[in-house]
């Protein structure tokens, strides 16, 4: 029998059996610390037999040109979040990685891992990797990350319609950005994590200072099915699906903002400030790549709510710039944020 053009692992009787290939999937809030933790892992060279695919929320990525640098197979699954208009690209390019890997087009991955978007309800990837007979044949899920900023206030993140799901699937949970809270925050948050997926495994972490073993947090959870996450995990697990995707990205909007030209930096913190002011908690997530004037090198620019981090220079990239900025709130919402970020940024005030 043949699965996808391909023989079918069942055919060759016992000495034919082919090792499936694990799949992580890494999901967790907008800018909770995914994009930082899976940098740090590949530019670690501990996985670095690790195909990554990458799916963004809003029309220009950036997760991908950082994670380039590390020099990894990447890929960037496009146009949509993939829990929901685009789980059949991921399935696609999960097909196509396995061919490309046959063929020894790409190097020979051992696993794969697949950064969700922030906002991607990963029952709907779960379902996808196991409902298609190619995918099921050769990958199999290996465990669900969750990271979980520790920043954000635990109510908000167990109230939002994304914050639950994601939470209550993981195999193991990351808090990050606890460099950023006190010893109380850590503890409120560990209560509420293991009350809301009593089953995962619960790690602390820091970007300054990744625990020497990160590689560990990738690997399979031994005798793990994904009957039995379902059961044990079964906090949010029951929460219907269809009311899940309803309530879910409906609030949500993007704003894109082209920048052919070079930025002031003041200009840039003013616009930033302006945001962080208007919306708070309602933005959840500012990214993209802006061209300073006076400096050598385009510089990363992220945002987290209120919380503006550091600029980060980025050297290998010749695109023009851009911003993207996604907000719970509407369309004005969005026009507005665009107004205003266009404005500044081309030194119009
Ligand atoms: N101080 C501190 N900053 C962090 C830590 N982890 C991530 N950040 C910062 O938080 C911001 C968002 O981190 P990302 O890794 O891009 O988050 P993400 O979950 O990939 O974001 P999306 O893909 O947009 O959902 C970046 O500016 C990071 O530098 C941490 O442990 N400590």
């Amino acid at each position: 029998m043949e699965v996808g053009g391909f023989p079918s692992l069942s055919d060759g009787g016992a000495g034919m059996a082919v090792k499936r290939i694990p799949v992580i999937v890494l999901t967790g809030f907008l800018g909770s610390g995914k994009t930082t933790l899976l940098r740090a892992l590949l530019e670690s060279g501990s996985v670095a037999d690790t195909a990554v695919l990458v799916n963004e929320y809003g029309a220009v990525g950036l997760d991908h040109t950082l994670m380039w640098r590390a020099g990894e197979v990447v890929q960037v699954v496009e146009n949509g979040c993939i829990c929901c208009s685009v789980s059949d690209d991921l399935i696609a390019m999960l097909v196509e990685l396995f061919e490309l890997r046959l063929y020894r087009k790409v190097p020979k991955f051992q696993r794969v891992v697949i950064e969700t978007t922030g906002l991607a309800d990963p029952r709907s990837i779960m379902q996808a990797l196991r409902a298609h007979p190619l995918v099921n044949e050769r990958f199999r899920l290996a465990a669900v990350l969750c990271t979980v900023d520790a920043t954000a206030s635990a109510a908000s993140v167990l109230r939002a319609p994304e914050g639950t799901p994601q939470i209550a699937a993981a195999d193991r949970i990351l808090l990050t950005k606890t460099d950023l809270v006190d010893r109380d925050c850590i503890d409120a948050w560990s209560a509420a994590l293991s009350r809301a997926n009593p089953a995962a495994e619960l790690s602390c972490i820091r970007a300054d200072a990744f625990p020497a073993g990160l590689a560990g947090f990738f690997e399979e959870i031994p005798g793990a099915s994904l009957g039995q996450r379902c059961r044990e995990n079964a906090v949010a697990w029951s929460l219907p699906r269809s009311l899940a995707r309803s309530a879910r990205h409906s609030e949500v909007c993007t704003a894109t903002i082209h920048l052919p030209q070079s930025v002031d930096e003041m200009a840039l913190y003013q616009a930033l400030d302006e945001l962080t002011a208007r919306f708070e908690d309602r933005l959840l997530r500012l990214k993209g790549i802006v061209r300073l004037s006076g400096k050598p090198q385009p510089s990363v620019v992220q945002a987290v709510r209120s919380q503006i981090f550091p600029l980060e220079s980025i050297a290998d990239f010749d695109g023009p710039g851009f911003l993207v900025v996604i907000l719970r709130g509407n369309v004005d919402d969005a026009e507005w944020a665009t107004a205003l970020l266009t404005r500044c940024c081309s030194g119009l005030r």
